[in-house]
């Protein structure tokens, strides 16, 4: 679905990314994880179509309509509500008022939102506001989904509902995911593969973790599983050894 090969990328005279190489096969749920400032989100909005590198070359398995983008912000317009905004794609694509209004109240409901389609964003809790936010995005059937640190605003039950809701749809609706998290435990419980980018300037991939645990996955009850503790100290010792070590 993805192919990212030797992407180099900078801001003015720095380069931020260099030589980075990364894939995502069709249906796989992937994170990206690295120290603070290594290029994580530059390398997602390079994905996404929203930068472009200086060098290499990124192939997508789809066209730029089926990707679907879900940063720490979300997109929600404040005087349209909740219905209206996840209908608005559907409406920008030519559906009619009346369709794009029924499919947007599905996704709504879907999301355990039932009954709130007519508040606006103001009206909503940050969880139900994500909620709506993710309704928008996955009414429009994306084949690849890039996520952004999406919930980082959320506290951790929050966070840990919306992501186990988040994960059900994906697995059903066969969506292909790449999520950027500094969040190891997220990474590892939702992930099929976990890639680690170095420190920055120059950042690369340093290591890539392939995980064993089954699908349908429940992201809670992974981390009861013994070979979870191990990838999280794994990850972590990585994690700190890469932080520690920027590139001259
Ligand atoms: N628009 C910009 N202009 C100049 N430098 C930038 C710009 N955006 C990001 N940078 C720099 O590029 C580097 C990578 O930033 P980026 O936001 O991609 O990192 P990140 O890994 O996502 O960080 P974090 O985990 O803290 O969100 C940082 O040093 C940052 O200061």
């Amino acid at each position: 679905m993805l192919e990212v090969q030797g992407i180099s990328l900078g801001y003015g005279s720095t380069l931020v990314l260099e030589g980075v190489d990364l894939r995502v096969e069709a249906g796989e749920f992937v994170s990206l994880v690295g120290p603070s400032g290594s290029g994580k989100s530059t390398l997602l909005r390079t994905i996404a179509g929203l930068l472009t590198p200086q060098k290499g070359s990124i192939r997508r398995g789809c066209t730029q309509e089926e990707i679907g983008f879900l940063f720490q912000e979300d997109a929600l317009l404040p005087w349209r509500t909740a219905r209206d905004n996840v209908a608005l794609g559907l409406r920008i694509r030519g559906w009619p008022k009346e369709q794009a209004w029924k499919e947007a109240e599905a996704w709504l409901e879907r999301l355990g939102l039932e009954g709130l389609g007519n508040r606006f964003p103001h009206q909503l809790s940050g969880g139900q506001r994500k909620r709506v936010a993710l309704a928008q995005v996955l009414v429009l059937k994306p084949r690849l989904l890039l996520m952004d640190e999406p919930f980082a605003s959320l506290d951790a039950i929050l966070r840990t509902q919306v992501t186990q809701d988040l994960l059900a749809l994906v697995e059903e609706e066969g969506i292909t995911v790449l999520l950027v998290t500094h969040d190891l435990e997220e990474a590892l419980s939702l992930s099929d593969r976990v890639y680690l980018l170095s420190q920055g300037p120059r950042a690369r991939i340093v290591q890539e973790y392939r995980l064993p645990f089954p699908r349908p996955r429940d992201p809670i009850g992974v981390k009861a599983d013994p070979r979870f503790g191990t990838y999280l100290q794994r990850l972590w010792q990585e994690l700190k050894e890469v932080s520690l070590c920027a590139a001259p």
